[in-house]
């Protein structure tokens, strides 16, 4: 049997995001734009041809909604689906709910872009029972609240075994795999999937809402087509360059 596909797709725009605030594991609903990408998202697929078996999500509505309108758009509502916390945004710590903008000015461009990109900085962590908060959460309760903050080393401790033992799993025996998920869950991903360095993951962005396809030759999952292939390459480099200049 042929190894399947990997879709990843970032959710559409966010409440948050058009408002410039750190999301992280807060549970933000889409805009009207976010949805309208989660739609095209779903078109890109039934014009590629590139049919999902079964869908992965985390557990926050605006990957859940966006995969929703995506599968809905490709007539593709019906296929399994499996949600996970190890698919969630990375945990922001005290930066949640904190304007982007705001947060530059106050600390300056280098402590900015450790907490937002370097490998292995976190933010502060997040005080438990503030207001943007998840310990109490009881999505979270067999996990202890979930962490308190997370940078991307962390995510990718979480991520990528489970990857092994199920997304992966499912391309071996040659399923379409659709992983609805986030900026910086989907950057740990990618980091392992192309073997990114730990320094050349931070100048790496993913744009909302675009289908990027990989493909595999082999059973060890190295991708055929290296960085995998944006559906829509000309509004992925635009989108791309708009997460890069956040706060900016
Ligand atoms: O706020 C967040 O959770 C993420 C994704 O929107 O932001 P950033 O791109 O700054 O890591």
């Amino acid at each position: 049997m042929s190894i399947g596909t990997l879709v990843l797709l970032r959710h559409g725009e966010s409440e948050w995001n058009a408002l410039n605030l750190f999301t992280g594991w807060v549970d933000v609903h889409l805009t009207e734009k976010g949805v309208g990408e989660g739609k095209r998202a779903g078109e890109l697929l039934v014009e590629n041809e590139v049919l999902p078996d079964i869908l992965y999500t985390s557990l926050l509505r605006r990957a859940i909604s966006t995969a929703h309108v995506a599968l809905d758009a490709a007539d593709r509502l019906w296929i399994p689906v499996v949600r996970d916390w190890r698919l969630n945004e990375r945990h922001y710590g005290a930066l949640q709910g904190k304007n982007k903008a705001q947060v530059l000015a106050e600390f300056g461009d280098d402590q900015f872009m450790l907490w937002r990109r370097s490998y292995s900085t976190p933010p502060p962590p997040i005080e438990r029972g503030s207001e943007y908060s998840q310990d109490a959460d009881e999505r979270y309760a067999d996990i202890d609240g979930g962490p308190l903050t997370e940078c991307l080393s962390d995510v990718v401790t979480r991520l990528i075994p489970y990857w092994e033992e199920t997304i992966a799993r499912d391309l071996r025996a040659g399923k379409t795999v659709l992983v609805a998920a986030h900026g910086n869950s989907l950057r740990a991903l990618v980091k392992h999937l192309d073997e990114i360095s730990d320094e050349d993951i931070a100048g790496m962005n993913i744009p909302t809402g675009i289908p990027l396809v990989y493909e595999f030759s082999g059973d060890d999952l190295k991708p055929a087509n290296p960085g995998g292939t944006y559906l829509d390459p000309a509004a992925a480099a635009a989108g791309a360059a708009a997460v890069a200049a956040q706060g900016k």
